[in-house]
């Protein structure tokens, strides 16, 4: 039997109100104790006063919800304490918590462990509740809340019902061969194990956009010396995080600044200024900087467009044509003269003045919305995801050329168990029980 568990649901620390889960078979027991023996109907939130049991003394005068299992969050019997947020209250309600036998703390995540274990939910919705409260930007929410929803693992899903179906004809082969059945069960299922390859293979080559959604867009600014990366930062992050100076080298180290554009998570690094030096440190530093940039999802080449030398920089025209866009800054210096270099997709600012920077901006806004926005179908948010679906895939393909029949049901029962690993859904049993009751074998 399940322990019964309870911790803070709320916020720490001072506040309005604070919120107190308790789950598991004994929670009526310690609401009796706490409500001396009323215990509300379920789904109703009931004002009550909180006693201490042993000595009869007040708590608090709070609110008290409780759900009665399956019917509630977890599936077990839960009950929600909502006291005055105050430090003592809490740590007094707890201690009382504490003193109830059979009671004990939850570990981070054990709820909604428990829901999934439960039936609840299945593990990518459980997921999803971990991203909707760690969510900090608009996109994110929206992302997590669909995979909350079950998008995610409805689509898993039904590719695993399609695996199944396809791994029954090879399970009659194999149980019924003196039965009825058509020749070459190749001609009716090679066609559908390739559908199924092409539609992960789709769903596999996203542009990792459902990853880069939960963890952030990473955006590299790179350029020469003093083109003013680390202005542009700081305009950015709006706080003085960078070092700016007119010395060219000021930037050695890569510095990460994390920002909310749009909606967007992005993670924005300033760079060293890219040139050819001695000092052996900013070699390092310039290292780094072609570092961030190779690394980076979307490349942001910053020039100083007042500077006469750019053009007979090669190594500038050559970042020109890799960069995702050039923002030419220091428009308040010339009159906006960028030579011979003429890049697909540019924007000129200045830093000083802010001239341009709204339209830059909304540049990167819709390179980070195209290349990693929300998208009709559901997205892979996790490696944990990528690396079921591939090696899936990878069986799935083996099972259209494998010798036997036997050998093609054992890769397309691994391809089975690497998609329900996803979701821990339905065990593949259980899938096959379930399509076995309808396949028509005449047994
Ligand atoms: N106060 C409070 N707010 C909350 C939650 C909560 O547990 N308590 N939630 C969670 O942390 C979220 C809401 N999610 C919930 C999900 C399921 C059930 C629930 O009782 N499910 C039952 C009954 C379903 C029904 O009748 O609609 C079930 O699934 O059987 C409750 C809340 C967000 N807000
Ligand atoms: N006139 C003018 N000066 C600017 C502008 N943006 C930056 N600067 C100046 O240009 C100089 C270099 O700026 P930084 O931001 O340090 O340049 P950086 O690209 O980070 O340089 P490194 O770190 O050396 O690679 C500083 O003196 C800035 O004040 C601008 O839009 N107009
Ligand atoms: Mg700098």
């Amino acid at each position: 039997m399940a322990q019964t568990i309870y911790a803070l649901a709320s916020g720490k620390g001072r506040a309005g109100v604070a919120v107190i889960r308790i789950s598991g078979p004994d929670t009526d027991m310690v609401l009796n104790a706490l409500l001396g023996g009323t215990l509300p109907s379920p789904r109703k939130a009931v004002r009550a006063w909180l006693r201490d049991p042993d000595n009869d003394e007040l708590i608090d005068d709070g609110l008290v919800l409780r759900f009665c299992a399956p019917a509630s969050y977890t599936g077990e019997d839960v009950a929600e304490i909502h006291i005055h947020g105050g430090r003592a209250i809490q740590q007094r309600l707890f201690q009382v918590l504490d003193r109830q036998p059979g009671l004990r703390m939850a570990e981070p995540g054990e709820f909604t462990k428990r829901a999934f274990g439960n039936g609840k939910m299945d593990l990518t919705e459980a997921e999803g509740v971990i991203d909707l409260i760690d969510a900090e930007t608009e996109a994110q929410r929206q992302q997590a809340l669909r995979q909350v929803k079950g998008e995610l693992g409805d689509l898993y899903h039904q590719w695993a019902e399609r695996i199944t179906r396809i791994l029954a004809y090879y399970e009659a082969e194999i149980d019924f061969a003196d039965e009825d059945l058509p020749d070459d069960i190749g001609q009716e299922t090679k066609p559908q194990i390739s559908e199924l390859i092409a539609l992960i293979d789709n769903h596999l080559n996203d542009n990792r956009r459902g990853e880069r959604l939960r963890d952030g867009v990473h955006i590299a600014l790179i350029g020469p010396p003093n083109a003013g990366k680390s202005s542009l930062l700081n305009l950015l992050a709006q706080r003085e995080a960078a070092i700016v100076s007119d010395i060219a080298g000021t930037t050695r180290d890569v510095l990460e600044v994390h920002l909310d554009l749009g909606g967007f998570p992005v993670v924005v690094s300033d760079t060293a200024g890219l040139r050819d030096t001695d000092d052996v440190i900013e070699k390092e530093g310039v290292r780094r900087a072609v570092e961030a940039a190779e690394r980076s999802d979307i490349c942001v080449l910053v020039v100083d467009l007042s500077d006469p030398t750019n053009a007979e920089r090669g190594d500038i025209a050559r970042y020109m044509e890799v960069a995702d866009l050039v923002v030419f800054n220091k428009t308040d210096r010339t009159d906006g003269i960028s030579g011979p270099l003429a890049p697909k997709n540019n924007v000129k600012i200045s830093v000083k003045d802010g001239s341009g920077v709204s339209e830059m901006l909304a540049n990167i806004g819709s390179l980070v919305e195209s290349r990693f926005g929300l998208t009709e179908a559901p997205v892979i948010t996790r490696e944990r995801h990528r690396s079921a679906l591939v090696e899936a895939r990878e069986n799935l393909a083996r099972a259209l050329t494998a010798p036997e029949v036997s050998l093609a049901a054992e890769d397309l029962r691994m391809a089975l168990r690497a998609v329900g690993r996803i979701t821990g859904r339905v065990g593949v049993e259980e899938l096959l029980d379930v399509i076995f009751r309808d396949f028509c074998i005449g047994k």
